[in-house]
C-alpha cells in the first residue's frame, strides 16, 4: 500500500486508527477458549466489527511466535484475512546485519503479505537497507518509545541533541516519507512538537493510548500534520473491551470512539 492509498483510506473514513491484534490465548473470552482455531476465530470476529473504523492493523508476532508453529500459522491465516484497503503491518521489531535483515524482510514482505514493518534501528543503515529496497512496502523505525526504558538510551543526549533526535535525523536520510515511518509513544506526546521539527512529513505509528494511558488530543494536537501524519494504535483497549460473548460488539464501540474522535482533530 502506497502513501496516497493511505492518506485515501484516512480521508475516507476519518479515522487514523490502527488496531493492534496482540492476541493472547489467555485473555480471550472462555466462550472461544475450545474453539479448535481459537486464535484466529477470535481476530476474524475483531477484524470484522472493527474493519469501518480503522485503517490499518498491527500484529504483534510476540503473541504469535509464543505459540510456536501454530502460533506462526495463525498469523498468516490472520494477516491474509485483512482487507486489503488496510495497512498490514508487522509488529516484529526485527534488524540484524544486512544478510540477515535481507531474510527478515522477505519473511515479512514476500512469504507473508504484510504491508509494513517494525525495526529497531540499533545496528544502524545496513540493517534497515534490506527492508527499504521492496517498493510500495514500509520500514516503520522505533524513533521514542512509549515505554519507561525509553529514558535508557533514547532520551540520553548526545552532544547537541537527544540520541532519538539523532535515530530520526539520521535514518530519515536512508529513506523518504513514501517507504519510512518512526514509532513514538502516545506517552511522549509533548515531544511530539519537536519531533514534527525533525520529520514534518513522515507517517509516525503512535502506540500507547487506551492501558498505557497517552492522549489521543495531546498527540494529535501536535503530531498530526497536512496529510494526517499519524496512525494511532491501540491494542488491548480495543480487543479486550469485553471478555464477554459481546466481545466483537463491545471492540466495535471502542473503535468507533476512537473513530468519531479522530474526525474531530483531523486537518483535512
Ligand atoms: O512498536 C510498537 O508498536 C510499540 C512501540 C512502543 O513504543 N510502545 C508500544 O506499546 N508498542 C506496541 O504497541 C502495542 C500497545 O498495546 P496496548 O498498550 O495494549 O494498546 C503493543 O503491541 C506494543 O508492543
Amino acid at each position: 500500500m502506497n502513501r496516497n492509498q493511505l492518506v485515501k483510506q484516512i480521508q475516507e473514513k476519518r479515522s487514523f486508527l490502527c488496531v493492534g491484534l496482540d492476541t493472547d490465548l489467555t485473555k480471550i473470552p472462555n466462550h472461544l477458549k475450545n474453539h479448535p482455531n481459537a486464535i484466529v476465530a477470535f481476530n476474524k470476529a475483531i477484524i470484522d466489527a472493527t474493519k469501518d473504523h480503522c485503517v490499518s492493523y498491527k500484529i504483534n508476532t510476540a503473541f504469535y511466535e509464543a505459540m510456536g508453529l501454530k502460533g506462526w500459522a495463525a498469523m498468516e491465516e490472520t494477516v491474509q484475512y485483512i482487507p486489503d484497503t488496510h495497512l498490514k503491518i508487522a509488529d516484529a521489531k526485527r534488524g540484524d546485519i544486512g544478510n540477515t535483515s535481507s531474510q527478515y524482510a522477505k519473511a515479512f514482505f514476500e512469504t507473508l503479505p504484510f504491508d509494513a514493518i517494525t525495526v529497531a534501528p540499533y545496528m544502524g543503515e545496513d540493517s534497515i537497507r534490506p527492508f527499504l529496497e521492496y517498493e510500495h512496502k514500509w520500514t516503520i523505525v522505533l524513533g521514542l518509545t512509549s515505554n519507561k526504558g525509553a529514558a535508557d538510551f533514547e532520551l540520553q543526549s548526545t552532544g547537541n541533541q537527544l540520541l532519538y533526535q539523532k535515530v530520526l535525523q539520521t535514518v530519515a536520510q536512508w529513506g523518504n516519507p513514501n517507504n519510512l515511518m518512526f514509532v513514538v509513544g502516545a506517552t511522549q506526546a509533548t515531544e511530539l512538537a519537536i519531533i514534527r521539527q525533525i520529520i514534518p512529513d513522515h507517517f509516525l505509528l503512535v502506540p500507547g493510548v487506551g492501558f498505557q494511558g497517552g492522549s489521543l488530543e495531546e498527540v494529535s494536537k501536535y503530531g498530526l500534520n497536512q496529510q494526517c501524519g499519524l496512525l494511532v494504535n491501540a491494542s488491548r483497549a480495543i480487543i479486550y473491551a469485553s471478555s464477554g460473548e459481546n466481545f466483537a460488539t463491545e471492540a466495535k464501540e471502542i473503535a468507533q470512539q476512537y473513530q468519531t474522535e479522530m474526525g474531530q482533530y483531523l486537518p483535512m
